[in-house]
């Protein structure tokens, strides 16, 4: 059983005259890894708002785990660009957040929760700490955390280091894998940096041409568990400047 399945999926935002997603069909996993590229304004975060059930879809059917997601809540678990870490609450109470919407947790428990979260994205003992004492990564990885703590297998990563510096990005990149490998979720994850999207998938799902009517699967030549070196075999480099020719074409249409 797919752990996301898009069954003919047509969205139109109200204010525009064509559906930008149009009846859009693909299926993911359980338990892999992939990237969505896609120029700038294609849709691609349409599809995780879809997913995550911000907006309901003009036609269609979306399954997470073979039901559809219509009036379920706590399916999949969503990460923006921008962290939106609550300046106000500490870093404990943001990433238990999760908790207290679900409910039925006492604050001792809560609080415990999130530590045992924070300690497993490396950040222990930072609990107490206020987001803005916090690095831009070490920010990520707590907004990571609460994301672990909606407790669903599936994780929807949009941009996620796109505000990070270089060296930054790199290690948070390598400490996703890791995270996925021993947690074991589905993860999609929309970048712009096609070299991330190499490194981090087991194949990449490409978006064409809007409106959206399919994704291009594009499989990943490199195995499991990797590392960066697997971005200068032959074959990645290749695949790289395919992935940026289809991205230009995108671009210029
Ligand atoms: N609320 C809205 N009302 C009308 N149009 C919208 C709305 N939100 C997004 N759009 C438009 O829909 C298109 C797709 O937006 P979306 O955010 O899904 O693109 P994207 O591929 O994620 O873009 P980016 O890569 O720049 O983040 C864009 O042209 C955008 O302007």
């Amino acid at each position: 059983m797919s752990a996301l399945a898009f069954e003919e999926v047509s969205y139109q935002y109200p204010s525009e005259d064509f559906d930008i997603i149009d009846r859009l069909s693909f299926q993911v996993e359980p338990g892999s890894f992939h990237c969505i590229i896609g120029a700038s304004g294609c849709g691609k975060s349409t599809i995780f708002r879809m997913t995550n059930g911000l907006l309901a879809p003009k036609g269609g059917t979306i399954r997470v785990d073979g039901t559809p997601i219509a009036g379920r809540k706590g399916y999949c678990g969503y990460m923006p660009q921008k962290d939106l870490l609550f300046p106000w609450r500490s870093v404990g109470e943001n990433v238990a957040l999760p908790l207290e919407i679900q409910g039925g947790y006492s604050r001792k428990e809560r609080r415990e929760r999130a530590e045992e979260a924070l300690a497993d994205v490396g950040l222990p003992g930072c609990g107490d700490k206020m987001p803005q004492e916090l690095s831009g990564g070490m920010r990520q990885r707590a907004a990571f955390a609460r994301t672990m703590l909606t407790g669903s297998d599936l994780l929807l990563l949009d941009e996620p280091f796109s505000a990070l510096d270089f060296l930054t990005r790199i290690s948070m990149q390598e400490w996703l894998l890791d995270q996925w490998r021993r947690h074991h979720k589905t993860i999609l994850f929309i970048t712009h940096d096609v070299e991330e999207a190499l490194f981090l998938s087991q194949s990449v799902l490409v978006v064409e041409s809007t409106p959206i009517r399919a994704l291009t699967e594009i499989p990943v030549p490199a195995s499991d568990p990797r590392d960066r070196s697997c971005l200068k075999d032959p074959a990645m480099v290749e695949l790289k400047e395919q992935l940026i020719a289809l991205l230009r074409k995108q671009v210029a249409v």
